[in-house]
C-alpha cells in the first residue's frame, strides 16, 4: 500500500498520467502525451530521476502514447491503476474496481460523452495489457454530483425521460470540484462553507458546494451544457438543432461535431481555442478574439451568479483549471461583472497568484465581503486518493 498509484486520464486527444506516491512528501512523475493523432504528437515528462524525456511520438495513438508512456516508467512499481472516467451515468457514486460488468456499463455511456468515455476505455484497455495483474479502478467526473437535488438535476421534461432513459443532469469534473472546494475548506477560516468553483480549462464547469457536497453545477446529460469551451458551445437555445436540421438540413452528426468541436472559443474567434493565443490576438485588436473573451467572460459571470441561488450563503469564489489558474485578466473580468456580489478583487494579488500558486486574492476585510482564491486543481491526486482508499476498504473487508 506504500507504493504509488499510476492515475491515467485520458483525454479527446491527450493522456495526462501520474505515479502519485501514498505521501504527499515524496516526488511524483507525472507527465503528458498531447496531440495524439496528429504528426506533432508529443510526450512532455520527467522521469524518477528528474530528467527530462520529452521526446515526437509520431502520430501515435492512445495505445501507442500509452505503450511508450509505460517504457519511460519502467522500474516502477504502481499498487493500482486509477483511471479518469469522464461519464458514470446514476449507477456510480464513488470509486469503482472495474470488473466486466462494471466495463460494459462504461461503454454503455459512451453515447453520452463522446469525446471522452471512448478515450477513457482506450487507455484502460492498454494499462490493461501491460498490467495485467494490476487492479484497475474507475473514478467517475459524474460521482460529486450524485448528491444534487431533484431541482437541480431534473430538466423540465416528461418524467418517463428520466426514469426510463435516464435522461437528467449529471455534472462532470467532480475531481477537480470535490479537490478544490476540499482544499478551500482546509485554507479558509470559514470552514465547510459555500462556495462556487470555476473549473476552467479546455472544458469549463462551475459548482455550487454547500458543506462539502455539490448542490448544484453548470453541465448536464453531457459535458456540452453551460458554459463557453475551448471549441464546446455550452448553452444554447434547444430549438437550434431542429432550426439548422429543417432549414440547413444538417444531419446530427454534422450538428453534434459544430456544437462539441467547432464552437466555443474557436467558434466565436475564428482563430483559436487557446485562450493565451486569444489575449495574444486580442492585443493586437483582433475582433472575433475580444468578441471571444468577452462572451467567455460574461457568461461564466452568468453561471456564477445563477449557482448562487444553490447557496443558502456565499462565503467565496474559487477559480481552477488552465485559465483559471493562469489568467488574472479573465478572473477581474468575470468578477467586475458580478457588481451586487460586492467582491473585493486585490489587483496585485490577483497579478501574483499565476502559474500554480495558489492563494486569496481577495482585499481581506475581516469576513464582511465573499472571499477569492485561486486554488491549482489536483484530479490526478484525488483520483489515487480515491483509488488506495478503495483497496484498503477491501483489504479491511477481505483480509488475506
Ligand atoms: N498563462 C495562461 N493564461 C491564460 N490561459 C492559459 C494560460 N495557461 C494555460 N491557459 C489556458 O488553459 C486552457 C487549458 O486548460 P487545462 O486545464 O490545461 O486543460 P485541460 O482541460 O485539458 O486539463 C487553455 O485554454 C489554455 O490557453
Ligand atoms: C468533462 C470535461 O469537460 O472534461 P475536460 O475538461 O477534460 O475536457
Ligand atoms: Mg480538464
Amino acid at each position: 500500500m506504500n507504493d504509488p498509484v499510476l492515475v491515467i486520464n485520458c483525454g479527446s486527444s491527450s493522456i495526462k498520467y501520474a505515479l502519485v506516491p501514498a505521501s504527499p512528501d515524496q516526488p511524483r512523475i507525472a507527465g503528458l502525451a498531447e496531440r495524439l493523432g496528429d504528426v506533432d504528437a508529443r510526450l512532455k515528462g520527467v522521469d524518477s530521476g528528474g530528467r527530462d524525456f520529452s521526446q515526437p511520438l509520431h502520430g501515435a495513438d492512445h495505445a501507442e502514447a500509452m505503450a511508450t508512456i509505460l517504457e519511460r516508467l519502467e522500474g516502477q512499481h504502481p499498487v493500482a491503476v486509477g483511471h479518469r472516467i469522464v461519464h458514470g451515468g446514476e449507477r456510480f457514486t464513488r470509486a469503482t474496481r472495474i470488473d466486466a460488468p462494471v466495463k460494459r456499463a462504461i461503454e454503455a455511456t459512451v453515447a453520452l460523452a463522446p469525446l471522452h468515455n471512448p478515450s477513457n476505455l482506450a487507455g484502460l484497455a492498454a494499462t490493461r495489457e501491460l498490467f495485467p495483474d494490476l487492479p484497475q479502478v474507475a473514478v467517475f467526473d459524474t460521482a460529486f454530483h450524485q448528491t444534487l437535488p431533484p431541482r437541480a438535476y431534473r430538466y423540465a421534461l416528461p418524467e418517463s425521460l428520466y426514469r426510463r432513459h435516464g435522461i437528467r443532469r449529471y455534472g462532470f469534473h467532480g475531481s477537480s470540484h470535490a479537490y478544490v472546494s476540499a482544499r478551500v475548506d482546509a485554507l479558509s477560516e470559514r470552514r465547510h462553507g459555500g462556495w462556487l468553483v470555476a473549473h476552467l480549462g479546455n472544458g469549463c464547469s462551475t459548482c455550487a458546494v454547500w458543506q462539502g457536497e455539490s448542490v448544484d453545477t453548470s453541465m448536464g446529460l453531457t459535458p456540452l451544457e453551460g458554459l463557453v469551451m475551448g471549441t464546446r458551445s455550452g448553452d444554447v437555445d434547444p430549438g437550434l438543432h431542429a432550426h439548422l436540421a429543417r432549414q440547413l438540413g444538417w444531419s446530427i452528426e454534422r450538428i453534434d461535431t459544430l456544437l462539441n468541436k467547432e464552437s466555443g472559443l474557436l467558434g466565436l474567434s475564428g482563430l483559436s481555442n487557446d485562450m493565451r493565443r486569444l489575449h495574444q490576438a486580442a492585443a493586437e485588436h483582433h475582433a472575433g478574439a475580444e468578441l471571444a473573451i468577452e462572451v467567455f467572460c460574461y457568461r461564466l459571470a452568468k453561471s456564477l451568479a445563477a449557482l448562487s441561488c444553490a447557496l443558502p450563503r456565499l462565503d467565496g469564489i474559487v477559480f481552477t483549471g488552465g485559465i483559471g489558474e493562469n489568467d488574472s485578466e479573465v478572473r477581474a473580468r468575470v468578477i467586475e461583472q458580478l457588481p451586487h456580489f460586492v467582491l473585493r478583487l486585490a489587483a496585485e494579488a490577483n497579478a501574483r497568484t499565476v502559474g500554480g500558486r495558489e492563494g486569496r486574492i481577495d482585499l481581506d476585510e475581516g469576513g464582511r465581503a465573499p472571499e477569492l482564491w485561486v486554488i491549482p486543481t489536483d484530479e490526478e491526486g484525488r483520483i489515487a486518493e480515491e483509488t488506495r482508499q478503495l483497496l484498503q476498504e477491501e483489504a479491511a473487508h477481505d483480509p488475506q
